[in-house]
């Protein structure tokens, strides 16, 4: 596996979700595949549980691990071709590029999207450039338009606390203060598609994912209607991706509060259970009392990110 962007990179998901149970249960197994290999993972963004729990996965597999926090000692990076760099940058992306890839084996890249270029961010220019001029295997840490390694987790996590064969999961659109970007709804929306759930979007109009991620899934604009007899509510803000409206790319265009997910909202599932991948910002997307419930799993679902990550690692070190 030389890259880890989207759900068909990981293969046949009953594999992958096999592989995911074995190493969860022997994390040290494989220790002998990353000997003397250095992942280096690069953050042009903040993180906590993409930094530590890959950082874990890495340790487990016997990696050496490089953390670079791009914005904070590194020099300000130019990403645009064609500019005469006599602003604030002092390297190009196209040398600073090959010059880490000669420092490692493996790559994680956490580059958000700018919500401002619609077609550059989709186009992944930065995760692309990793891939085209590293020279080494890439891997997705959340991305302009994706975040795999999330949805793994919440997939290994539906997987473990799922009580029926083929449970009701119900991706659900929460207001926010700030514009996030679509990654992490993008690559659930991926995922659920690619698994055997009764998958379910729910969001303001005007808020459709693209067609690339979200496919043929159901898309329901009553909240109340998509939640009712959900085994599983996945909450999460996006910002507008600018599908129906392009001018809207990257906008607020919804603040309605009447969206965050309440014990009201629970009500109206099957005792679902809650995720959410955090960071949150509670009173927005998810009140107190629902996230601190017992039927709220986001502490394992990130607990799951090391398991995830695990896999994903092991088998581009199995591909070397
Ligand atoms: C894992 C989530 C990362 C990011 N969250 C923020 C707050 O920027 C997002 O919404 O994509
Ligand atoms: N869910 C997730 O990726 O969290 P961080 O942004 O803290 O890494």
């Amino acid at each position: 596996m030389k890259s880890f962007i989207n759900v068909q990179d990981i293969g046949p998901l009953e594999k992958a979700l096999a592989e995911a149970k074995e190493i969860k249960n022997d994390r040290f197994k494989y220790q002998h595949l990353g000997k003397n290999k250095t992942l280096l993972m690069i953050f042009f963004n903040n993180s906590l549980r993409t930094r530590l729990s890959t950082q874990k996965a890495a340790m487990n597999l016997g990696m050496n691990v490089i953390v670079l926090d791009v914005n904070a000692g590194a020099w300000k990076l130019e990403t645009e071709r064609g500019v005469i760099m006599d602003g604030d940058k002092s390297e190009h992306l196209l040398e600073a590029i090959p010059v880490m890839g000669c420092y490692c084996d493996l790559i994680g890249v956490r580059s958000f999207a700018g919500l401002s270029d619609r077609d550059y961010d989709y186009a992944e220019t930065v995760l692309n450039q990793f891939i085209k001029y590293s020279g080494k295997p890439v891997f997705a840490m959340e991305t302009a338009t994706v975040h795999p390694l999330q949805a793994f987790a919440d997939l290994i996590t539906i997987e473990e606390y799922k009580k029926k064969q083929r449970p009701k999961v119900v991706l659900t659109w929460a207001p926010h203060c700030r514009a996030l970007p679509q990654a992490v709804p993008n690559s659930f929306a991926e995922w659920m598609n690619a698994a055997d759930v009764d998958f379910v979007v729910t969001h303001p109009e005007g808020y459709e994912l693209d067609p690339k991620f979200v496919g043929n899934a159901r898309v329901e604009y009553d909240q109340r209607k998509a939640f009712e007899g959900a085994d599983f509510i996945y909450a999460k803000n996006w910002s507008n991706p600018g599908v129906t409206n392009p001018a809207d790319y990257g906008k607020i265009t919804s603040k309605d509060m009447s969206w965050t997910v309440d014990e009201q909202h629970m009500a109206w599932t099957d005792h679902a259970k809650f995720m959410h991948c955090l960071p949150v910002r509670r009173g927005l997307i998810v009140t107190d009392n629902v996230i601190e419930s017992p039927d709220s799993i986001v502490i394992p679902e990130a607990a799951n990110r090391e398991i995830s990550c695990s896999v994903v690692i092991k088998r581009m070190l199995e591909s070397m």
